[in-house]
């Protein structure tokens, strides 16, 4: 297996990005990074204070910054957040420089598993289901563009996607 091509995760808030990111990364042996839980680290705020602060533009250019750091590294499983894909660039950086997994989950299950959670300042709208429904339907588009795999994942555990990629990624992949 080429031990140095990176995984990147793409996905909408809720499809299970940094869950099955995390167990891919246990299972390989390898470095995981959540590009979120880096900008929170880096910043020493939430997410949803740098939204306040600095509105989403200031996020999303943080965001571009530390995703482009982070696929300066070799051999990382990285979660992204679920608007990186907006900015044309990094969608290029990460589709040449690692194997990039798009979670496509239809909006009514994200909704399930987002709705108690208060740290997606998107979904902070009076109706949540509709917004995921938009976000869905204008950003699959720039996902599939960005990636090389697109798993259906609504109806399978994280365990299972992770069999999966693990199996599809030994096979595209070993040396
Ligand atoms: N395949 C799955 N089946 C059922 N529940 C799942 C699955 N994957 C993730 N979950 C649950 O859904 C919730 C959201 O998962 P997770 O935080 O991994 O999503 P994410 O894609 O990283 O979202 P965000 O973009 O907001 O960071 C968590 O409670 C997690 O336990
Ligand atoms: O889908 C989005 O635009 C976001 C998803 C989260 O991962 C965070 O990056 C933030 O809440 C914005
Ligand atoms: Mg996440």
């Amino acid at each position: 297996m080429d031990n140095r091509r990176n995984i990147y995760l793409v996905g909408l808030m809720g499809a299970g990005k940094t869950t099955v990111g995390r167990q891919l990364a246990r299972r390989l042996g390898r470095v995981f990074f959540d590009s979120d839980h880096e900008i929170v680290a880096r910043t020493g705020v939430a997410v949803p204070t740098i939204f306040e602060i600095e509105g989403e533009d200031g996020f999303r250019r943080r965001e571009a910054q530390t995703i482009a750091e982070l696929t300066e590294l070799d051999g990382i499983v990285m979660a992204t957040g679920g608007g990186a894909v907006l900015n044309a660039e990094t969608r290029k950086r990460l589709h040449e420089s690692g194997w990039v997994v798009y979670l496509n989950v239809p909006p009514a299950l994200l909704f399930e598993r987002t709705k108690h959670d208060k740290n997606r300042p998107l979904l902070q709208v009076e109706n949540p289901l509709a917004r995921l429904e938009e976000l869905h339907a204008s950003r699959d588009p720039l996902y599939r563009e960005a990636a090389h795999l697109t798993v259906e994942g609504g109806h399978l555990v994280a365990a299972g996607i992770v069999q999966y990629l693990l199996r599809e990624y030994s096979r595209l992949y070993k040396s």
